[in-house]
């Protein structure tokens, strides 16, 4: 009730349009006393009574009625689909706003099938719920209420009879709403798995391809792919079941109504043949949004359950501070870690007691075996996630308490995956400084070393670069990354893994270009190929989380430990 409550209150963010469909709703369905009145008055008045001056006046007035009711419904349906779509856009952006917002952990948690699934089916699925709530619900009472006080102002006996049944029509209806709702999220649930499938082996086509699990893919797609479908076929159980049943039981009383109406005719004289003749036809408008109402209760049953799946996404907790928190004057550079603990899970500690001191311009290497944490570091820097014990302080304030905007804006991030948009060179650049020229473009690609192969390209900085950077190659992507990272010219820079999908020449050449970058920001490079971090001013060697040995390249040769050991 509280969510359905919820997504009316959506109705507010366009209360002219809600009140021009409520108006175009009442109007139209009013009309509809005008062919039951018609009846009577053809049948009781004009036939019984010979009133041939009556045929056409009142002919005349039940077409211009019939036609004015039609015109109403075509603006309504009109209004409606704009109102729908208003909403749902609204909507769609405000839960694609909130998805931006969410934390890392969320992500961790959920498939990207799952998400699009919420954004792209489960937002219109409970929009539907307003719309066909306030045109096809609303309507519906008001028109069950006009025919009833009709019905009932004719022959209230005759009114009782007719609507006997209806008891069990909203039993069943009851039944249905009750027990269909597991259906329905039955039905989202799968859908949302087969997206994530979709998802997962359109990103992974290279590796079926090469792999030649062409056979096992279609298996797994055709098991959730089946999924699916049962669970459409247990929906459609229910409603194949449920509807008709609630028509039979719902038309019985046109018959009953046939019945005791002639009885009373014959027997007392109270109901008229135009009395019978006009609940023929009430009946019809009547038993029309009953049944539309019935059928309400399944856009209901399935808009509930995809609400309940967008506010359960809507109402979780943001990233903290991503505006708010402490915006400092500058960003100078001097990060320390202090006693630094932290698991993505409970109870499985990554980083263990990690303690650092980085003074502003210097850098610091990350080495390590694979898997010991060391791109977990810069995680908690960025403040992508927080630790669960001590602090990382920059300039001594807390990342925590920072800004995660102004943080960021001040950081030059290379991620391992050099993930690039699909959409030009230009604007995958222009993410780090939005108006940059292209004077400051072609300055950071040719700290890159990257100039060159953009400039041989047919269409340079204009060159669309694929779904995820695919038409580039891999080294071409991680130059590409470097030189947005330098474009912003931040304070801090963080490269991970950053050169290792380049030759060694061009490794050294970016090597020298990052090291005159360097001069004046705090760096955290993390790499594999130990020659690249020798000039660092501090290197530290991370093992299972802990950082066992620190020291420049020599002090650490001179240790003979662990950083000895990785040198081969
Ligand atoms: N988002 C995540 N959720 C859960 N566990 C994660 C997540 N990211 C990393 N891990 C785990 O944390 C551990 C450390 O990962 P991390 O990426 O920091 O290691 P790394 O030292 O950078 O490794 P590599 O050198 O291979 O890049 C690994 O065991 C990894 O499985």
């Amino acid at each position: 009730m509280a969510i359905l409550l919820r997504i009316f209150r959506n109705v507010g963010r366009y209360p002219a349009m809600a009140l021009g469909v409520l108006f175009l709703a009442i109007g139209s369905t009013l009309l509809v006393l005008v062919p039951p009145l018609m009846t009577k008055r053809f049948l009781d008045v004009i036939i019984k009574d010979l009133r041939g001056d009556l045929i056409w006046q009142t002919a005349g007035l039940a077409v211009g009625a019939i036609a004015l009711r039609q015109v109403m419904v075509m603006g309504r349906t009109v209004l409606n689909t704009a109102f729908e779509q208003r909403v749902v856009h609204d909507l769609r952006q405000e839960l694609f706003d909130k998805i931006q917002r969410m934390p890392l952990r969320f992500f961790d948690k959920r498939t990207s099938g799952d998400i699009m699934s919420r954004v792209g089916s489960d937002v219109p699925a409970m929009e539907k719920v307003i719309i066909q709530g306030i045109d096809q619900g609303l309507s519906g009472i008001i028109q069950i209420a006009v025919i009833l006080a009709f019905m009932l102002y004719q022959h209230v006996g005759l009114t009782l009879v007719t609507l006997a049944p209806m008891p069990l029509v909203a039993l069943i209806t009851w039944l249905y709403s009750k027990f269909g709702a597991p259906r329905y999220t039955r039905v989202a649930e799968a859908s949302a798995d087969l997206n994530a499938s979709l998802h997962d082996s359109l990103a992974g086509i290279r590796q079926i391809k090469a792999y030649t699990v062409e056979p096992e893919k279609l298996l797994e797609f055709s098991e959730k792919s089946d999924e699916v479908r049962a669970a459409q076929m247990h929906v459609v159980r229910a409603n194949a079941v449920t509807w008709p049943t609630v028509s039979l039981v719902a038309e019985s009383g046109i018959v009953i109504m046939l019945a005791m109406g002639s009885y009373w005719l014959i027997t007392d004289g109270s109901v008229t043949i135009g009395v019978i003749g006009a609940f023929l036809f009430a009946w019809g408008y009547l038993f029309e949004p009953i049944s539309r109402l019935s059928q309400l209760g399944k856009t209901f049953t399935s808009g509930l359950v995809s609400g309940k799946r967008v506010y359960e996404v809507l109402d979780d907790v943001e990233e903290s501070n991503l505006s708010e928190g402490k915006t400092p004057d500058e960003l100078i550079g001097n990060v320390e870690f202090d006693q630094v603990h932290f698991g993505y899970e409970k109870d499985e500690p990554i980083v263990r007691g990690v303690n650092l001191s980085v003074k502003k311009g210097q850098t610091v290497a990350f080495v390590g075996p694979t898997g010991s944490g060391k791109s977990t570091l810069l995680n908690l820097l960025t403040g992508f996630y927080h630790p669960e014990q001590g602090r990382i302080l920059i300039d001594g304030v807390p990342v925590r308490e920072l800004s995660k905007k102004w943080l960021r804006q001040r950081m030059g991030f290379v991620t391992q995956e050099s993930f690039l948009f699909n959409t030009t060179l230009r604007q995958n650049l222009l993410l780090a400084k939005q108006g940059a020229t292209d004077e400051e473009i072609w300055a950071a690609l040719e700290a890159a070393n990257a100039a060159d192969f953009v400039r041989e390209m047919p269409e340079g900085l204009d060159t669309v670069t694929g779904e995820r950077g695919a038409k580039l190659s891999g080294g071409q992507r991680q130059r590409i990354s470097i030189a947005r990272a330098l474009l912003k010219n931040p304070p801090i820079l963080l490269l991970d893994e950053a050169t290792s999908a380049v030759d060694n020449e061009t490794e050294r050449l970016i090597q020298e270009a990052l090291g005159r970058l360097r001069d004046d920001r705090t760096s955290f490079v993390i790499a594999h190929r130990l020659s690249t971090v020798q000039d660092a001013d501090l290197i530290c060697v991370l093992v299972a989380g802990e950082i066992v040995e620190q020291g420049t390249h020599e002090e650490l040769l001179a240790q003979n430990g662990v950083y000895a050991g990785l040198q081969g």
